[in-house]
Formats: C-alpha cells, structure tokens, sequence
C-alpha cells in the first residue's frame, strides 16, 4: 500500500528525516520522484538510490501468502481470528463472531440498532482475552454525532454486572475507546488516512465507522452530473485503505450503512426517513422478480460499494420490539436470520424456542427471491412493501408519486395518503 509511512520501512532514522524535510513521507511520494529527483533530495550515488527504490517498493507492495500459512496461523490461535459478538448463536454461525483483516457492514434503517451493535463492539473489543475480548483499544470514528459515552457505560454494567462492578475497570475499558467526531467526507477520508500509525501506537483491536453513509450522502447529490464517479471514487478509496488497514493488523472493520428504497424506474427516495410503522419490507438485493415487485429496500451507497464489503449484517424492524439481524452476505457464513431485542445490556438474540433462524443454501437459488421467501415465512403477518401498497406502486406518474409520497411523510399523512 503506497500510503505507508517510510518510518515503517526501515529506512535509516537520518534518511528518513532528511526526506521528510522535503515532504517526502510516505511510500508513494518517494516512488513518485525520478532517480535524479531522488539522487538531489538524498545526496546518494545512483547506485544507492536504486536500492533504496527496491527496498521501498518491496515494503509497500502486497504479500503474497499459501493457503496454508493463512489456515495454519488461524488455527495456532483460533481467538485473534475473529471477535465474538456474544450473540451466541450469531458467532455460532458467523465461525467465532466478526472476522478479523476484513470488513463487516451493519445497515438498516433508522433507529433499528446499529449504532447500539456498535458500542457493544467497542465494548467487547477492550475485554481480556479470557473473556473473549481483545484486550486492545478501539477507533470509533462517529459521523452522526450518535455515540452515548453514557449508554457505553449502561451496558457494560448490564452485560458484565461483575467485572464491571468497579469503577477501575470502567475507566480503564472507556479510556481504551477512541472517538473521533468527523462529519465531512474530508475527515472521514484524512482520518482514515492517518490510521495506521494510531493502531500500532495504541495498540488498537477493532476499528468502527459509524456510519458511512452520512457524511456522503450529505454531500453528493447523485442526481448532478460527475458526482456519482466522486463519491464511487472516494467510498472505493476508502474501502481500500479500511481493507488494507484490516489484513495488515488482523483485526474487523465494522462500518454502519443507511438503506435506501428504490421504486420503479431506478427513482430512490432516502428510507432513513421512515419509521418502524412504515413497515417496509428489508430485502438483500433487488427484488424485480417479474412479479410486479416494483419498490424495495436495499443497503444505500450504490452496488460497488456492496462489493467492498465481504459481510453484510442487516438488521430490520418486525415489530416496535422485536428487530431482525440477517446474515445477508458473508463469505463463509449461510444465510441466516435471527430475532433480537435491545436491552439495557445492548443486543439480545431471542431464546431458541423463539429464535428465528433459519438456514438455506444458496446453490442454484436466487438469493433475493429466497430472502424474500425467507423473509415471508418467518413473519407471515409482514408483506413486501409492494404488497402492502399496491395503489402507490401503480401509480401513473412515478416522478409525480415520489413528490406525493415525500409530502405525505413529511407530513406524516401516510395513512391518509394511503
Ligand atoms: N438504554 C436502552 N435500552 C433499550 N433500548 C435502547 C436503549 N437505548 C437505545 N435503545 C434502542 O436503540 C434504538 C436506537 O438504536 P441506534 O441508535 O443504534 O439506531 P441506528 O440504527 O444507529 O439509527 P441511525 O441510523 O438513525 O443512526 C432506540 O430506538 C431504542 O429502541
């Protein structure tokens, strides 16, 4: 990765700060100089700059490694491979819980609990490996001004009553949790930038971007021409340094995304808007099953970005109480679902009599089809949005219905709409 810092390269000090004085950093800004730019700035012979180029160029291209080194290193020590969720059943299926070196998206609509998964993650991420944490700090870069140091607090005291009974140990797993407040696209982007040197000095365990999707779509209006190629540009760049900053410290990225519903003829009206009691139906994918199926749900931020993340966790409403979390892409994981709650102790899988999971094989089906049917089955009382508003999804002019619809909720005029 060409964004490493030379100090990690194991260039001598004195080089090193010599380059520096000429703003020269990272991997990249000295690959970028020519031989004699690079002779001028170093005062070595060509010889040397020649080596002191292969010797950069070899730290910052990517490692090649067997199958068999990647299998054996997981399996000398299985509890670095992945943080539990202590969602029982979740880690059960998920292979020890949320995989270390990749990225793992949590989206849904507002207020279903991602935020809260979040915290729960930070917290657990601090706790000594005995206990199936890290023993490690955590980065919580918070784009929605969401993260509550007091519902931190709230439930580690309901989920570890007694390790948390001392004041000690709450100051010492809170003062491991990094927050870092950036509601711009730019401090997103510089702060993951900088990330790299703050995982080694702080020895941290698990990075959380809550939420992604904010910041972007505040500032990118798709709708106007070349934004869609920026903001593609920028969420692919940052995948990539978050993918890299993953494999190289071996530990989850945790990213949060908003979900968007698209109606007929690719029109998509932000569903962050909506509430439980909207009751749209969450489906993985699009649903044009050629049954008419003209309105859906999905993870906002576009279809490239859905290949940046190698596991998607959806959670969604069932009722005003129960929420559902859906392993709705993962690469070694079936698909699943189960029933939770929020609680004072955060996330909570429903008990297994009334546990909703279910797993189906994906060979020769059409996943969004059999999310849907899935979906279906484990709440018959909950149809797809299409189904629930037929007249809205018939409607004539679909540019006319958006306009109508975004009154009608502005107004929370629905029902009547309706
Ligand atoms: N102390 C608590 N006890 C029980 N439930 C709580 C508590 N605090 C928050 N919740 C639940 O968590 C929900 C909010 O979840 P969260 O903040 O994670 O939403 P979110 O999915 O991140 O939403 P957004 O996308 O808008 O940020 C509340 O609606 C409430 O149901």
């Amino acid at each position: 990765m060409a964004s490493k810092k030379l100090r990690r390269a194991g260039l001598p000090q004195n080089l090193c700060e010599r380059l520096s004085r000429h703003q020269i950093t990272t991997c990249q800004d000295l690959l970028r100089l020519s031989l004699l730019e690079l002779m001028k700035v170093t005062g070595q012979n060509y010889w040397k700059v020649q080596k002191l180029l292969n010797t950069v160029s070899q730290f910052c291209a990517p490692r090649m490694q067997t199958v068999y080194e990647m299998k054996r290193k997981r399996t000398m020590n299985p509890s670095t491979a992945f943080l539990p969720t202590t969602l029982e059943d979740l880690d059960k299926i998920l292979h020890g819980g949320i995989a270390c070196g990749s990225i793992t998206e949590i989206t849904g609509p507002s207020g279903c609990g991602k935020t809260q998964f979040c915290i729960m993650m930070s917290l657990l991420a601090t706790l000594p490996t005995s206990m199936g944490g890290f023993s490690g700090a955590v980065i919580y870069i918070d784009t929605e001004s969401a993260f509550s140091a007091e519902r931190l607090i709230e439930i580690a005291q309901h989920r570890f009553p007694h390790y948390f009974a001392s004041e000690e140990k709450l100051i010492s797993m809170s003062s491991s949790i990094y927050l870092y407040r950036e509601l711009t696209c730019d401090g997103v982007l510089k702060r993951i930038e900088s990330l790299e040197e703050e995982i080694i000095s702080k020895n941290v365990k698990l990075v959380i971007l809550d939420s992604i999707a904010s910041v972007v779509r505040k500032e990118f209006d798709t709708k106007l021409q070349g934004n869609l190629r920026e903001r593609t540009n920028l969420l692919t760049k940052e995948a990539s340094i978050l993918k890299y900053l993953a494999e190289e410290f071996s530990i989850p990225v945790i990213l949060t995304n908003q979900i968007t519903t698209w109606l007929s003829e690719g029109l998509a009206l932000q569903a962050d808007l909506l509430s439980p009691a909207d009751d749209l139906s969450l489906s993985e994918g699009p649903s044009r099953n050629g049954a008419g199926e003209s309105g859906y749900v999905t993870a906002a931020l576009g279809n490239t970005w859905s290949h940046s993340v190698n596991t998607r966790l959806i959670l969604q409403y069932l009722n005003s109480q129960t929420r559902q979390l859906q392993i709705a892409k993962s690469p070694s994981a079936p698909f699943t679902s189960f029933l939770y709650v929020i609680e004072k102790s955060g996330l909570v899988l429903q008990d297994s009599g009334q546990k909703d999971q279910q797993c189906c094989s994906w060979e020769g089906t059409n996943p969004t089809l059999q999310a849907i049917k899935m979906q279906k089955e484990s709440c018959p009382s909950r149809r797809l949005f299409s189904e629930t508003h037929p007249r809205l999804l018939s409607f004539p002019d679909t540019k006319d219905l958006l306009l109508q619809l975004r009154i009608a909720l502005r107004c929370n005029e629905l029902l009547f709409f309706f």
